[in-house]
């Protein structure tokens, strides 16, 4: 079954940790607390609420960048990308149980995150998005097809995420390629109902894996 994994953001109805309830309510059971200005004290702040939520709702819950606050919030794991830490250090810090997503944005990128011993890939971006600022060339369907392709002739069987500028209507296009699953922030949170447009992409999702 294809995931649906949502990075918090903000904006003018919804603050880090409603904008999480909303999409748990909408039926998403994977969170990535995402707050790149925030100092450590907000993120702890804002990541108790929201871990505590989402063990409520059975959602596994991620934190971007900080290995130093996985503990303090209880997360199941974090997303690290090619400037934050290594994967194997924080490996070294977290042990083999917490989950840890790898940023790729080639297939090169996908080897060594695989070599140092990601859970999941995040393979990025799709298009041209405004959430994430010094974002790397955009791959588009074609990218992924191409990338995914190489994946499966090499065995590569690591999970591998869509994210960047990715809408509702690109879901079965990019699923097609091949990919596990789909990351999805601005899209989600920017609908008139996230809880609607999150249950709305999880059938989408749902419909793909019968095709
Ligand atoms: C699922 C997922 N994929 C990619 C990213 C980007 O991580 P990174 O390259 O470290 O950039 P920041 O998110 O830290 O700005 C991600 N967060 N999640
Ligand atoms: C964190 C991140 N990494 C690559 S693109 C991106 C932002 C995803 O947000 P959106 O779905 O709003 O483009
Ligand atoms: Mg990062």
């Amino acid at each position: 079954m294809a995931m649906l994994q949502f990075i918090s953001h903000y904006n003018s109805r919804y603050g880090y940790v409603s904008g999480i309830g909303a999409v748990l309510n909408g039926g998403c059971r994977w969170v990535q607390l995402r707050m790149k200005s925030a100092s450590d004290s907000e993120v702890v702040a804002a990541g108790l609420a929201a871990g505590d939520m989402c063990r409520r709702h059975g959602a596994v819950f991620i934190v971007d960048d900080r290995v130093h606050l996985v503990e303090q919030l209880g997360a199941d794991g974090v997303h690290l990308g090619k400037g934050d830490m290594p994967v194997a250090e924080a490996r070294r810090i977290l042990g083999p149980d917490r989950i840890i997503g790898a940023t790729a944005n080639t297939f090169a990128d996908i080897c060594s995150a695989v070599e140092d011993g990601a859970d999941y890939i995040g393979l990025g971006p799709f298009r041209f998005t405004t959430t994430k600022e010094r974002l790397s060339p955009v791959l588009g369907k074609d990218g992924y097809v191409k990338i995914m392709e190489r994946c499966r002739n090499e065995g590569i069987t690591v999970p591998v995420v869509a994210i960047g500028g990715i809408l509702a209507d690109d879901v079965p296009e990019i699923l097609a390629a091949g990919v596990a699953g789909i990351a999805m922030s601005g899209a989600l949170l920017n609908a008139p109902s996230p809880a609607g447009e999150t249950k709305r992409i999880l059938q989408l999702i749902e419909r793909k894996q019968l095709i």
